[in-house]
């Protein structure tokens, strides 16, 4: 199933430099890992915010939520998540 998802970033202001360095550290290698393995399709950057859209590749509802509520900055995110279905107009069969 795919998902698109828009995730805004909060760190709270009075996150040291350190902790917050380490833990956008392990984000990154957290969704890179998911990339490589297909689960999250694309990760794009919303203009001049902190936060990302993204499509997830995902079993099921269960396999998103573990998967979510693994990332390191999940703690300090909103998330708005959108299930997709394939259009019947799309000329894309891979895309479901
Ligand atoms: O910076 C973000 O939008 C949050 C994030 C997702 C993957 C990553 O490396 O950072």
């Amino acid at each position: 199933m795919l998902y698109h998802i828009s995730m805004t970033v909060k760190l709270p202001k009075d996150m040291d430099e350190t902790t917050a360095t380490g833990i956008k550290a392990r984000e990154k290698a957290y969704s890179q890992d998911l990339q490589r393995s297909g689960v999250w399709r694309h990760l794009w950057r919303v203009t001049g915010q902190y936060e990302n859209i993204s499509i997830f590749d995902c079993r099921d509802n269960e396999h998103l939520h573990e998967v979510l509520t693994g990332l390191p900055l999940y703690p300090y995110m909103e998330m708005k998540i959108t299930p997709l279905n394939r259009h019947p107009s799309s000329i894309h069969e891979g895309d479901q």
